[in-house]
Formats: structure tokens, C-alpha cells, sequence
């Protein structure tokens, strides 16, 4: 193996520079060049790459966003798109590519390894949705983000008298909403994954403002339902003035914090280890705190657990 290629695909996430840095650092200090494919895989199958030098990675640990851009490329799932994928990386002498990106993005990573490319896949992704890793890129950066806007949601909910229903981004998973809402105590966190009564909410803060609370904070995973039918809902049982907030893609950008920084470039750096050890169809997590490797295709079969004991210590939170 001389030469491996890179690329970020799906959403973006904090921290996918740091692990693109990261990659890009220790394979060159392996004696390995490095590719830089821009556009996920989109630029995969277009041959849009570049070389990447270690100084080409100077000042990115600290920015959002990915320096080579990401994209969502549906077509990748057909064999022929594939193929051609392959043709591009043997046209350019890339033996082997890092993938970071979500569960959509470890489909790609396998078919390169299958197509005799071998592939790594890093989690990168805000949601936390991965299965067999506790830790995906990007989510503790999102969570501060999505933290800090519902801190100030507050001042001017309580200033108001007013309930907010905030939208938390996680497409099918609550873990931003319950990390979140535990760290911003939320009066209420809302998943898709367990059920929850509207009816029970808006009695526990009809509860609240008896007692003299000024302001509610409900946090919504954007799979259990809108923001604005989340309100309308919880009106029928309660004559609050309430608002829907929708935080969207803002969670997805800014400087990653130090979580992201540090665990991306542990993960990017392994990732490389991994290929000069021959390996590939690999996906990298973190489990216990401890870097750990699945087959990607067991992780298409694994279901992420989110830690849902939240949900209870939030309850013990609210009064
Ligand atoms: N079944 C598949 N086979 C090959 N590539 C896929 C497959 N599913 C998704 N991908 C690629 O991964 C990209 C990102 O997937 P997506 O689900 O949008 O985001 P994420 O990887 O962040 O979960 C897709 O746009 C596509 O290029
Ligand atoms: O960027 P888009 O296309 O609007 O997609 C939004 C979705 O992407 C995410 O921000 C990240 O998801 P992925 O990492 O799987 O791409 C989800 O939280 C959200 O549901
Ligand atoms: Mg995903």
C-alpha cells in the first residue's frame, strides 16, 4: 500500500477535520500519500481528488465543516456506479480509502472493500446513531451547540411566561435531545424511541408554573414529531403561550470542542494503523472509552442503544 484516499460523506460534523488532519498526518509519517476526494462519493466516482500534505491540514483541527466538502450521492448504492468508483481509484493509484461519515456512508465504505478496495469507516455524523460505538464525530460539538441556543431560548422564555418546544436535530435518534435536555434541564425530552403523553407533559408543567416557574423548555427529537404540531398538541391540554423553535443545521456547524478534536484524531489515526495492518471493511468506534473495530456489515444487523436511563434522571430533575 503507498497511497490512500480520504473522504467525508452524508452530513456534516465538528471534528471531521480532525480526523481528516489526523489520517492525513500519520500517513504521511508511515510513508503513505495521501488523496484528498472532495464531494463524498459523488467526487469518488468523478475522480475530483487532490493531494493532501501535511501542511495542507495546518490550522483545521479547529474548523467546522469539512475542508473536502461532503455530499449525499444515492447513486453509489448501484454496482455500475461502483465499479466506476473503483476504475477512478485504480486510475490514480489509491490502494485504500478512509470513509467518514454515517450509517448511509458505511454502505460505500463495504462496497470499496468488497470491490478489492480496502476501507475504513469513521463515524462521522452528529445523530450518535451508530451502532457499537457509544461516540460518533461531531455529536458533543452539536450537543453544545443545540445547549447554547436553548440557554438563551430561556432567558426569553422566562421573561414571557412562555414554553418552548425546541427541535433538536437526530433523524431517528434521541441521544442530542437527552444529552441535551439533561445538560439545558428541560422540563421534558421527547424521542422516538420510547413513548411519551402529551396529555402527562402538559399537566407536569401546568404543575410547575403553580408553584411559581416562569417558563417551560421542552426538548423534541426532530423524528418524534414537528416543533409546531408538538405545541399545537400540548395545547389542547393547557392554555399556554408557547412557541415551536426549530434549531436545524446550526447544530451541525462551529468549532469542534475538545471531545470532538481529541476523539476524531484518535479515530483517524487508527484508522490508518488498521489499513497498514492489511485490514479493511472495518468500521472504527469508541466503546468504554476505549477505541474499538466491527465488521461494517455486523454494525448493518447491530441497532444503536441509546442511553435512555436519561430519560428517568431528567424525570427526577423536573419537580
Ligand atoms: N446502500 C448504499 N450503498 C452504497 N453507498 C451508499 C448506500 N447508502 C448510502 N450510500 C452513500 O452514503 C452517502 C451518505 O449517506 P447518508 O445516509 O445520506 O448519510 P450518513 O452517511 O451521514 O448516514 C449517500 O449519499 C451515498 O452516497
Ligand atoms: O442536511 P440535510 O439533508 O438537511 O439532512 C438533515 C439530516 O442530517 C443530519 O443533520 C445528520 O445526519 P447524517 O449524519 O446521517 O447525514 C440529521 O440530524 C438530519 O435529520
Ligand atoms: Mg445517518
Amino acid at each position: 500500500m503507498k497511497r490512500i484516499g480520504i473522504l467525508t460523506s452524508g452530513g456534516d460534523a465538528p471534528g471531521m477535520n480532525a480526523a481528516i488532519r489526523a489520517v492525513t498526518r500519520t500517513a504521511i509519517s508511515h510513508g503513505l500519500e495521501v488523496f484528498g476526494i472532495r464531494y463524498g462519493f459523488a467526487g469518488l466516482v468523478a475522480g475530483d481528488f487532490s493531494p493532501l500534505t501535511a501542511e495542507d491540514v495546518d490550522h483545521t483541527i479547529n474548523l467546522g465543516g469539512t475542508i473536502l466538502y461532503s455530499a449525499r450521492y444515492p447513486e453509489m448504492a448501484q454496482e455500475e456506479v461502483q465499479q466506476k468508483a473503483v476504475e477512478q481509484l485504480k486510475k490514480h493509484g489509491i490502494d485504500a480509502v478512509i470513509v467518514i461519515g454515517g450509517d448511509g456512508s458505511y454502505h460505500g465504505a463495504l462496497a470499496l472493500t468488497r470491490h478489492g478496495i480496502n476501507s475504513i469507516g469513521l463515524p462521522g455524523t452528529i445523530d450518535n446513531d451508530i451502532p457499537y460505538t457509544d461516540y460518533t464525530i461531531g455529536y458533543d460539538t452539536a450537543c453544545e451547540t443545540a445547549m447554547d441556543a436553548i440557554d438563551k431560548i430561556r432567558d426569553t422564555a422566562s421573561s414571557h411566561h412562555r414554553v418552548f418546544v425546541v427541535n433538536v436535530m437526530g433523524r431517528e435518534c434521541g441521544d442530542i435531545a437527552m444529552r441535551v435536555g439533561v445538560a439545558s434541564g428541560a422540563d421534558a425530552i421527547v424521542i422516538p424511541e420510547r413513548p411519551y403523553d402529551v396529555k402527562e407533559i402538559a399537566e407536569s408543567l401546568k404543575r410547575s408554573f403553580a408553584k411559581g416557574k416562569d417558563h417551560g423548555i421542552i426538548v423534541l427529537a426532530e423524528g418524534a414529531m414537528s416543533a409546531d404540531k408538538f405545541k399545537d398538541e400540548l395545547l389542547k391540554y393547557g392554555d399556554f403561550d408557547a412557541r415551536a423553535n426549530v434549531l436545524a443545521h446550526m447544530q451541525r456547524g462551529g468549532r469542534p470542542t475538545v471531545e470532538d478534536r481529541v476523539n476524531a484524531t484518535k479515530m483517524g489515526n487508527y484508522a490508518v494503523k488498521l489499513l497498514l495492518e492489511g485490514k479493511g471493511g472495518l468500521a472504527v468506534g469508541f466503546e468504554n472509552n476505549e477505541l474499538s473495530t466491527h465488521d461494517i456489515l455486523d454494525l448493518f444487523d447491530g441497532k444503536h442503544e441509546g442511553d435512555y436511563a436519561l430519560l428517568d434522571l431528567n424525570k427526577d430533575m423536573t419537580k
